[in-house]
């Protein structure tokens, strides 16, 4: 059985104080626990947790440019210099902010897949596409569009804008429909099933109504992820 995999999306949420403290207390209470874990942070941090025992990294987003006079992108080669084995990509905070196009998320993710770092594509529906009943509609247009380039299976992070930050997660029942819906629409594009994450809320109350179900591969975690112990509480309750 596959592991879950748990990714900690740090945003630009923390400091250099903060990341030397999460280290500490990972590292001095960091137990045994079935999921893969991944941390996220801000790049200029990558280098403070370099072999940071019990999780890999993962980067935040990356430039669909190659190398070259782009000031303040962030290439994939860079990202594979620090040793991410996965990278952030089409995070709704991007798209929306910087009015990322599903076909520019697909050029990134070919990025990352060209350097074998797995792309997380996130994906999710707005309060008002899922009030009309067209979350499944727009979520599968995507997913489509996003990993339109891709030869190998990446992992998909299915995050409803609406319980990013909010504290509403969405109910295990929601997430486990979004779930099967994506993987339907991939299908056997692959040569296997995609993985697919939610995010949205998780912490560590709610955390193991997702795992425990089956087409749950795992958890994308924003605000929940910045404390070592509350993350750690996350990571273990995974496959309980
Ligand atoms: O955006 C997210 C992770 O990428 C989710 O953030 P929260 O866990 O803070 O809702």
């Amino acid at each position: 059985m596959i592991p879950k995999l748990v990714i900690a999306n740090w945003k630009m949420a923390i400091d250099r104080d903060s990341v030397r403290h999460f280290r500490n207390e990972w590292e001095a209470n960091q137990a045994f626990c079935e999921a893969k874990i991944l941390v996220a942070p801000p790049a200029i941090f990558l280098s403070d947790l370099d072999g940071m025992a019990g999780v890999a990294l993962c980067g935040q987003d990356v430039s669909a440019n190659e190398p070259g006079a782009h000031t303040g992108e962030l290439s994939a080669q860079m990202l594979n210099d620090f040793g991410c084995s996965h990278g952030l990509v089409g995070h709704s905070e991007r798209r929306s902010s910087w009015s990322e196009s599903d076909a520019l998320v697909a050029k990134k993710a070919l990025k990352l897949e060209l350097l074998q770092i797995c792309p997380v594509i996130c994906v999710g529906e707005s309060k008002a596409d899922r009030e009309s009943g067209r979350a499944e509609e727009v979520v599968a247009a995507q997913v489509l569009a996003s990993c339109a380039l891709l030869k190998s299976a990446p992992v998909i992070a299915y995050e409803p804008v609406w319980a990013i930050g909010s504290g509403e997660a969405a109910t295990p029942e929601i997430a486990e429909a979004m779930h099967a819906a994506i993987k339907a629409t991939l299908g056997e594009r692959f040569g296997k099933p995609v993985p697919v994450l939610y995010g949205g809320s998780v912490n560590e109350r709610n955390a193991s109504q997702f795992t425990s179900c089956d087409s749950i591969d795992g958890l994308l975690v924003g605000g929940a992820s910045l404390n070592a112990r509350t993350f750690l509480n996350i990571c273990q309750s995974v496959g309980s």
